[in-house]
């Protein structure tokens, strides 16, 4: 039998359910908005049928709004093609306990056809296709990504109830790095830190950040495939670990006007050996391959911004002084471009700081090994380094709505060679969609100007 806690084997988890250990099995995809979604099958069923099979969702998964609206425009997923199934095919390396979860296993699952081949549209293949075009050059992408969270004392239901209005932070001023100010949410904070670690993930560390209840708990970095997987289901623990509490958290972007939650995505890539391959000769001590890839960083940030920032919320972040980013601009541990190099040698690695708590980790991992590849298939220089204060500099600036990413997104042919034209196609329509609601919505902004003074 495996050890008590962290990732299963097969053979474990079989001897788990035969032991009455496990009696539940959660088999999940992640869709467009990077959301766990999928069903709990019965332990037995799921070791008989599914763990050779896989199982049958409606394809509509990949194809539906936040709300779970039927919206047209999918090549894929219609009323037209009858709205059938599509495979959700076990991983098994991701095979874990869940020890938040009574009895419950989980595992992360490919998207196919159900005649098994892969559907594009679906964002780990997204993530596979460009982790195989890295492998073709014997390369392996390594990331972490550092989410932000913010605690109310609130129920997730009264918030909904209030429609997230006068919500109670679980700390009442700016805890950024404050032991003091993080023991008050200690329990839950460590609840979430055990937990995780229990379900197979390294914990590094967790610090208060600035906003009011606001914080960040960090996990060593990975292989891009097995972070992605991690980031996913770390999310929807915390979310659950929280509501046990009593309490309630957002990764959203930007919740208020004070700072947003980030999703810092660091990267780096090796050799198939392991061997650091960015760090060299040159100067800053890189190497060719690494200024190769800071150039393709830089001149895809304004095209693949979408996949960074996949929301109307996600732009309000991308305030000057607020330490997140609003120039395209690269420098040396400098918190004001949107490309902070940090490390060295080995650990020498980019992070992007564009993308917030709101991000689908699959496809910004993929924007980003994209735009490295770029880089170095078309062995492109980089720009200088940038050193000062890049939020008040003329660097160009990050694009400032949804409508302005994903037009650059829809009509860039960089993307298009990397990711194919129906992955671009879709994901524009999903841009279109939300701007769609989002220009339908009439909201309490709104209303406040205009109720009585205008
Ligand atoms: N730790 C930090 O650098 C703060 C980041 C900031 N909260 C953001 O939204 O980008």
């Amino acid at each position: 039998m495996a050890s008590e806690t962290g990732k299963l084997t097969v053979q474990a988890l079989r001897d788990r359910v035969a032991a009455g250990g496990v009696d539940t099995v959660l088999v999940a995809i992640t869709d467009m908005q990077g959301r766990l979604q999928g069903k709990r099958c019965g332990a037995r069923y799921f070791i008989e049928e599914v763990l050779a099979h896989g199982t049958e969702g409606c394809n509509y998964l990949l194809a539906v709004d936040v709300d779970m609206n039927t919206v047209d425009g999918y090549e894929m997923s219609s009323w037209e093609r009858g709205y059938g199934d599509l495979l959700m095919a076990p991983d098994l390396d991701t095979l874990r306990l869940l020890p938040w979860l009574e009895g419950t296993a989980m595992v992360m699952c490919d998207v196919q056809w159900l005649d098994g081949t892969p559907m594009p549209a679906s964002p780990r293949q997204i993530l596979k296709a460009q982790l195989d075009r890295l492998a073709e050059r014997g390369l392996k992408a390594y990331v972490g990504t550092e989410l932000e969270f913010i605690v109310f004392n609130d129920t997730f239901e009264s918030a909904w109830d209030k429609s997230y209005r006068h919500l109670e932070p679980a700390n009442q001023y700016n805890v950024d790095y404050s032991l003091l100010g993080t023991a008050r949410i200690e329990p839950l904070l460590r609840d979430i830190r055990n937990s995780m670690e229990s379900a197979g993930m390294y914990v590094e560390s967790a610090k208060g950040e600035c906003n009011l209840g606001q914080h960040e708990i960090a996990f060593r970095y990975d292989e891009a495939l097995a972070t992605c997987d991690n980031h996913s289901i770390y999310k929807t623990g915390a979310k659950e670990i929280a509501a046990k509490h009593g309490k309630s958290l957002t990764f959203m972007a930007k919740y208020d006007e004070r700072e947003g939650n980030s999703c810092h995505i660091h990267l780096s890539f090796r050799s198939d050996e392991g061997d650091a391959v960015l760090a060299g000769d040159r100067e800053h001590g890189f190497s060719e391959l690494m200024e190769q890839f800071i150039a393709g960083q830089l001149a895809c940030l304004p095209e693949f911004t979408y996949l960074l920032a996949p929301n109307i919320n996600s732009y309000k972040r991308f305030v000057a002084g607020s330490f997140a980013p609003t120039a395209v601009a690269w420098g040396l541990d400098n918190r004001t471009c949107s490309l902070r190099v940090v490390g060295h040698g080995e650990s020498l690695r980019v992070e992007n700081r564009l993308p917030g708590g709101d991000v689908n980790p699959y496809l910004a991992v993929a924007a980003l090994i994209a735009a490295g590849l770029h880089g170095i298939e078309n062995e492109l220089e980089p720009e200088p380094i940038f050193e000062g204060n890049a939020y008040t500099s003329d660097k160009q600036h990050v694009p400032t709505t949804l409508r302005e990413a994903s037009a650059l997104f829809g009509g860039s042919k960089i993307a298009r060679e990397a990711f194919g034209d129906e992955v671009v196609d879709h994901y524009t329509n999903a841009a279109r969609v939300e701007l769609d609601a989002y220009d339908a919505a009439v909201t309490d902004w709104e209303r406040i100007r205009g109720f009585e003074r205008l």
